[in-house]
């Protein structure tokens, strides 16, 4: 028998898990694979919310079928348009053709651009509800969390809050569904991940959207990837306050780009310095071998960053060149910068660190230390001075 997820009496679970995808958005490793969520509510009326990635769509169709045993659905509620979610649309409209679909005025130009859909559409406002019978769905924008048409569904019988991609994770569901059936340390890193680096870069509208969603009822939170929340809602509610506002934990991210291991000498002298000052937090990544969304999610976690490169035809080394131009394009804030590097002649990789540390507007804690090839003693005595003023700094910013 097809399993049928409830997540309360009439709500059902219809979601796929991919674990054939290597990179999320062609870019984004997720080795734990990700799930698509979509949900059914049963009622008077039916509604699905949401849809899935269309490579996922046969065994998605499948789950609703088995959910609506014969029945049409009456409402597809478009939290969210990114493909992932509204790949599915189409064949749904295929199937269900009296469906109507339900977004707000930033939604249906979407839908006619990417499916040619514009039929059948059913416009929300802020605050507009719709009632299925028993459930209520209430509507709230919050846009540029993470798209500019971004909007959750509250159901207001039970506390559900259908929340689009805010809250949401990579990993798949493996036979569990809810956030108290599954290893969440296994999938912490997944969380935050998926947090810093698709939702990362829109820390003020996350805020207003919080301060929004503070004042709901919320029992449970169904977001389009990872878990349902019902065990944990405070917690992750508290982590994307935290993540949000870019508040930091104390500990330093150490990202290096070597060629040859000098720059990568001056990495470990400066880590050794650090904690000998007490610092006991300390990642250090190569940026050639770590995909940066790794390198990202641990700038989000700490406030001390030390950034190294050899020059490289005048500039940075590519791979570090892509990092800093990550951070810039979602303007991380509120880091304290520590900056190396080697040269054998004329420089770029110091000079163009030093650049960022401008543009990207962080405080940075003293002197670059750069080697004229392989590191002297002054430059390891550099070292340890970006160490103590870092160690410092963040003494007295965590005391
Ligand atoms: C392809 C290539 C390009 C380089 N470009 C520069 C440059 O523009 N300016 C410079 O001073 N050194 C340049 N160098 C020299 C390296 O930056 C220098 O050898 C440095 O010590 C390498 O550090 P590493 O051992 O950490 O890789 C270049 C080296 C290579 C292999």
């Amino acid at each position: 028998m097809h399993n049928r997820v409830n997540i309360s009496d009439k709500i059902y679970w219809v979601g796929c898990n991919d674990r054939r995808t290597h990179l999320f958005e062609n870019y984004w490793p997720i080795p734990k694979g990700v799930a698509y969520n979509s949900y059914v509510i049963v009622d008077e009326k039916i509604a699905i919310v949401d849809t899935v990635e269309k490579g996922a769509m046969d065994e998605y169709l499948d789950n609703i079928e088995a959910v609506l045993d014969g029945r049409q659905a009456d409402y597809l509620i478009v939290n969210h348009m990114e493909p992932d979610h509204s790949g599915s649309i189409r064949s749904l409209t295929e199937r269900y053709p009296n469906m109507q679909i339900v977004g707000n005025k930033k939604t249906f130009p979407m839908l006619k651009g990417f499916y040619g859909i514009s039929e059948n559409l059913l416009e929300v406002k802020e605050g507009d509800s719709i009632d299925l019978g028993e459930h209520k769905l209430n509507f709230a924008m919050v846009p540029m969390l993470h798209w500019p048409e971004t909007m959750v569904t509250f159901e207001s019988t039970k506390g559900i809050l259908f929340s689009g991609d805010a809250f949401g994770a990579f990993g798949t569901l493996d036979g569990s569904i809810f956030d108290d059936e599954l290893d969440l340390d296994y999938l912490e890193e997944e969380i935050s991940r998926y947090y810093s680096n698709i939702v990362g870069k829109y820390g003020s509208p996350t805020q207003q959207a919080l301060k929004k969603l503070g004042g709901l009822d919320i029992k449970m939170i169904c977001a389009t990837h990872g878990p349902v929340w019902r065990t944990h809602i405070a917690d992750i509610i508290a982590k994307y306050d935290k993540w949000s506002k870019y508040d930091t934990d104390e500990g330093v991210v150490i990202v290096f780009s070597s060629m040859y291991g000098n720059t990568e000498k001056m990495a470990d002298n400066i880590a050794r310095q650090l904690v000998k000052r007490g610092i006991k937090k300390i990642r250090i990544h190569d940026a050639s071998k770590t995909h940066p969304s790794y390198i990202i999610n641990d700038i989000f976690r700490f406030r001390g960053v030390i950034l190294g490169s050899c020059a490289y035809n005048g500039g940075l080394f590519p791979a570090m060149e892509t990092l800093i131009h990550e951070l810039q394009n979602m303007a991380v804030k509120n880091h304290v910068l520590g900056i190396f590097g080697s040269k054998a002649w004329g420089g770029g990789g110091v000079r163009t660190l030093s650049k960022f540390a401008e543009t990207i507007k962080w405080e940075v804690v003293a002197e670059p230390a750069e080697a004229l090839c392989a590191p002297a003693n002054k430059d390891y005595n550099q070292c340890e001075a970006i160490a103590e003023s870092m160690a410092n700094r963040l003494k007295e910013l965590y005391s």
